[in-house]
């Protein structure tokens, strides 16, 4: 199944990528939903990974893709929310393992670490992939406990 509602989100440390990925998955054709922030202004990543998180859980969008400073702090906040599997991703091997082993739902990526092509790179890589269930679907219900 191709995973087509996609939604984004960030702190504001990762405003500008975040806005080249909504561009990116549009002109891909994905439905992109970007629910912010706007601005640079500082705000808290928490509020802001489980909002996409709850976004993927309720079944608004397929997959997420969340950014902040390292990624960690925003994937750490998704991570709490029942239901999400949300990893952080520098490398395309571990963007296609996220989804093929561990049917993760959610990205994070960390934009003071990760450049823009890059970036886009791990996007792609991350929503190319599916999950091979099998084996690894046992394991991925273990962590839901
Ligand atoms: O990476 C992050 C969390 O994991 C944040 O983006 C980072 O902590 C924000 O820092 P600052 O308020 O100094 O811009």
């Amino acid at each position: 199944m191709t995973q087509k509602r996609i939604v984004l989100s960030s702190d504001h440390a990762a405003i500008d990528l975040r806005q080249a990925i909504a561009k990116h998955l549009t002109q891909q054709g994905y439905d992109v939903t970007d629910i912010g922030p706007v601005t640079t202004e500082s705000t808290h990543y928490p509020l802001h990974g489980k909002a996409a998180a709850e976004h993927v859980v309720s079944g608004q969008s397929d997959l997420g893709i969340i950014l902040c400073g390292t990624g960690q702090g925003i994937m750490m906040a998704a991570n709490k929310v029942p239901g999400i599997r949300c990893g952080v991703c520098m490398d395309t091997f571990s963007a296609k393992m996220i989804r093929a082993h561990n049917n993760a739902n959610m990205l994070s990526i960390g934009a003071r670490i990760v450049g823009e092509s890059l970036a886009l790179e791990l996007v792609d890589a991350f929503l190319a992939t599916e999950f091979e269930g099998g084996r690894h679907a046992t394991r991925a219900d273990m962590i839901e406990g």
